[in-house]
């Protein structure tokens, strides 16, 4: 069981010694809040936020970074290295890195101007991760509506949960890569002029990493994004999957219209995602490198 007081005897300036280093982290880098709240999307989509994201590989596993969804793509271990090192000083032993990254994800929107919402806190970190769990889990920018609803509905989140979660998509970038089908197959929903855009920094072979924002004002998290999918000038396949299939309309319709609603709808998703799963108790253990398991 989780709760929003958990470190309030053990280590009362985790919370603010976490939120100080995500937004000097932001300050020198904006881009870097989204990667933070992705990081804590791909930790909780594969086997729950028991921060097995962040292990690298060993003799005896093989662990998530090098799993496809992530490889070359993930981004911000570092700030968990020097946030989890502070809290070290502080208060050996006691603040897991899942939380870490729960609460990074949280203080990176509200740093962007987005929605602030509740972290439960006491997850304990596993002590294995599964590069299967991640290539399978993850969900990617290729599939349609209903792949998309399926792949959330595997973690118990309804269609309204999985499109209100897109949003993250507000902030942040992406490779050239995993939206160029969508530039040059002419069976697409996309707005002509907005593919033209986006074709000039990723051609139809090379360029592979090439980044394009996710939308015009990545670096604020705001309802933007869903605006875009009305116009349909969403980056990626997935996203404008979104808009344009009948079911999910009206649901995109309304965050368009109503950033209120998207932030609120958001942090309640948020709260529910940063809750799949945790290991608690005597389960799992409190890293005191976020990379290694203890005694490895
Ligand atoms: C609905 C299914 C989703 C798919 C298919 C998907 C796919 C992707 C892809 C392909 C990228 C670009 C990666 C790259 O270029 O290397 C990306 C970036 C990103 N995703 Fe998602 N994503 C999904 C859901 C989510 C959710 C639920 C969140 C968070 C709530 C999220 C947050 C982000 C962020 C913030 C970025 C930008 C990261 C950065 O700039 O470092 N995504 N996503």
């Amino acid at each position: 069981q989780l709760s929003t007081n958990f470190y309030s005897s053990s280590c009362p300036s985790a919370l603010s010694i976490i939120q100080g280093a995500i937004s000097s982290a932001i300050s020198s880098e904006p881009r870097m809040g989204a990667s933070l709240l992705r990081l804590h999307f791909h930790d909780c989509f594969v086997n729950g936020c028991d921060a097995s994201v962040l292990l690298d590989d060993t003799s005896n596993f093989k662990g998530e970074k090098t799993a496809g969804p992530n490889s070359n793509s993930l981004r911000g271990y570092e700030v968990i290295d020097s946030i989890k090192t502070q809290l070290e000083k502080q208060c050996p032993g006691v603040v897991s890195c899942a939380d870490i990254l729960a609460v990074a994800a949280r203080d990176s929107v509200v740093a962007l101007g987005g929605t602030r919402w509740n972290v439960p806190l006491g997850r304990r970190d596993a002590t294995t991760a599964s590069f299967d769990a991640a290539e399978s889990n993850l969900p990617s920018p290729f599939l349609d509506l209903a792949a998309l609803i399926s792949a959330f509905s595997n973690k118990g989140f309804t269609a309204q949960e999985m499109v209100v979660l897109s949003g993250g998509h507000t902030i942040g970038q992406a490779r050239c890569l995993t939206f160029r089908t969508r530039l040059y197959d002419n069976t697409e929903s996309i707005d002509s002029a907005f593919a033209s855009s986006l074709k000039q920094n990723c051609p139809s072979s090379g360029g592979d990493d090439n980044l394009s924002p996710l939308d015009e004002s990545a670096g604020t998290f705001d309802n933007t994004y869903f605006k875009n999918l009305v116009g349909k000038k969403g980056v990626l396949h997935s996203d404008q999957q979104l808009f344009g299939n009948g079911s999910t309309d009206s649901i995109v319709n309304s965050y368009s219209l109503d950033s209120g609603k998207f932030f609120t709808d958001f942090g309640k998703a948020m709260t529910k995602m940063g809750n799949l799963s945790p290991l608690t108790g005597s389960n799992g253990e409190i890293r005191t490198n976020c990379r290694k398991i203890n005694g490895s």
